[in-house]
């Protein structure tokens, strides 16, 4: 359904004195999602998760330039054709009731979103009004003002507004942190049931043992690249193919709970070589003149030239 080869992002920016600086803050990043699987995309704060999210909602700043291949159902992801699917075909699972418009009542935002998927203003009353009854809200609920929603039920609120666009990729941003342990786990089951009734789903997420709850596929995300996709078996049967993969399980409070030292390279001077060497455990001369393609092992795939 989505197929991303190769995308590299750089952002331009200009200094005091017109001195011009260029972040490479994605570097060919590569990333499959069938429809009916939920992929998470793991990696710390800074790799490029919400980069890769505002990318195919084509709604990255005006300074950022991209090359790669985007394709969306088997045809090109311009930016027109991005604008014209947000919100229809590509929906986005917003992370808070700041998205929502708060001064209008939640039950009449939801019937919009289904209008404007070209849903008619009756049906549109119908459909939220199944959905909110799927998602445990009471009736009333729908007259309520956002700021009158309890936490659980604005989560509920913006998984319902994903649910009434029918769209066939739902992408869902940093959805647990902060929340009740409860409430994440309706937050997951939600979108496992998103994605068991056909639709892709993205979960971008800090917490790798939410994503394991959920996801068919782990995308690792290092300094703005795949450094891994692994099936989520992989990671309890001690499959992992890449050294940051592995460390970043291993600092589970529940692993080894060791943090791997060091910092992600600066966009503005990323390293020649494999973007992970100056951290890298196993790394060689070869590491640090030419950077790794991403290789296929075991169902799975890595870049790493000693996986
Ligand atoms: N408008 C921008 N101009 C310049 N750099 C940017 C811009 N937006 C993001 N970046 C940089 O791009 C990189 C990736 O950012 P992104 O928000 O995608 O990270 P993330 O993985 O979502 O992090 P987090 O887990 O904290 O949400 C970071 O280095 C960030 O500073
Ligand atoms: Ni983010």
């Amino acid at each position: 359904m989505l197929s991303i080869s190769n995308l590299s992002i750089t952002f331009t920016q200009y200094n005091q004195g017109l001195r011009r600086k260029h972040l490479h803050v994605i570097t060919d990043l590569s990333l499959d999602v069938q429809a009916g699987e939920v992929v998470a995309v793991v990696g710390s704060s800074g790799s490029g998760k919400s980069l890769l999210a505002h990318t195919l909602l084509g709604i990255l700043p005006t300074n950022a330039e991209y090359t790669g291949t985007l394709l969306f159902q088997g045809q090109p992801l311009t930016q027109k054709r991005c604008e014209r699917l947000r919100g229809r075909a590509i929906a986005l699972v917003p992370q808070s009731v700041a998205y929502l418009d708060p001064l209008m009542k939640v039950g009449h935002q939801v019937q919009r979103v289904a209008q404007l998927n070209g849903v008619s203003p009756a049906a549109a009353r119908t459909l939220t009004h199944q959905t909110f009854q799927r998602y445990d809200l009471a009736t009333n609920t729908q007259r309520r003002y956002p700021f009158q929603l309890s936490g659980g039920m604005a989560r509920r609120v913006l998984v319902s507004t994903a649910v009434v666009t029918q769209a066939d990729l739902v992408i869902a941003d940093e959805p647990t942190p902060g929340l009740h342990p409860d409430v994440v786990r309706e937050a997951l089951t939600h979108l496992r049931e998103l994605a068991e009734a056909g639709r892709g789903v993205i979960l971008i997420t800090h917490d790798i043992e939410a994503a394991l709850q959920i996801a068919d596929r782990i995308a690792v995300f290092y300094a703005g690249t795949t450094v891994e996709i692994a099936a989520a078996q992989d990671f309890s049967t001690g499959r992992l193919r890449h050294p940051y993969t592995q460390a970043l399980w291993r600092s589970l409070p529940k692993n080894d709970f060791i943090p791997l030292p060091g910092n992600q390279p600066n966009p503005e001077q990323l390293p020649e070589g494999c973007l992970f060497s100056d951290r890298c455990p196993w790394v060689t001369p070869e590491c640090t003149a030419n950077r790794p393609a991403l290789r296929q092992i075991n169902n799975g795939w890595v870049r790493c030239i000693h996986a």
